[in-house]
């Protein structure tokens, strides 16, 4: 079986017309009805795939799609009372859909986090056109966690590759360089 990476990747990134000055729009869970809705009002940033085990994937995908945007742009303007959290341990606490399981968006509370302020979404679930478009996959060894064949890793890299989307194995070196710089700052060892 030919693994898929995700709905919006298969084809290409032909989804994403990255729009310029770009405001932002509004997230709508998977229900029928009743949808929760959260308003993003910026454009997001480092949107990428991520194989990790925890981010939300739609049905059949391998990665999910996933950016960031600052916390005092995200607002949840319909039917909140269906959100709960997936896990109050992790990170990353993941405000899902209690009806559709959808992820409508992440936050950090933990203010020592290199990426505290910043809120994680998907922007697949807005209907809107102009969101940053997918830049890298992160964490692509970690699909074989959840049940990739490590024999199917090498064509995985190139699919990604050939879409545009370098692929690392943690994240990207620029968000690796503001973990390691926000260690360094909680160490007293970060130099300007
Ligand atoms: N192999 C693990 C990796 C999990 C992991 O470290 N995930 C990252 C990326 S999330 C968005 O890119 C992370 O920061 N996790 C913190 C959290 O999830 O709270 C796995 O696959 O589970």
């Amino acid at each position: 079986m030919t693994t898929q990476l995700h709905p919006k990747l298969d084809n290409g990134i032909n989804d994403y017309p990255e729009v310029k000055d770009f405001a932002g729009g509004t997230l709508q869970c998977l229900c029928d009805s009743n949808k929760v809705e959260v308003k993003i009002g910026a454009q997001t940033l480092h949107n990428h795939a991520c194989g990790c085990s925890k981010c939300w994937k739609p049905e059949g995908a391998t990665f999910s799609l996933v950016a960031v945007v600052p916390r005092e742009n995200v607002e949840v303007i319909s039917n909140e009372d269906k959100l709960a959290i997936v896990d109050e341990t992790t990170a990353i606490q993941r405000h899902f859909c209690t009806e559709c399981n959808a992820h409508m968006f992440g936050r950090i509370e933990n203010k020592d986090h290199a990426f505290y302020g910043l809120d994680f979404v998907h922007t697949e679930l807005s209907e809107d056109k102009g969101w940053s478009a997918p830049q890298f996959a992160a964490f692509v060894s970690s699909i074989i966690e959840t049940g990739t064949p490590t024999s199917e890793m090498d064509g995985i890299r190139k699919k990604l590759n050939d879409l545009g989307l370098p692929t690392y194995d943690v994240l990207s070196p620029a968000l690796m360089d503001v973990i390691a710089a926000k260690t360094a700052e909680l160490n007293d060892t970060l130099q300007k």
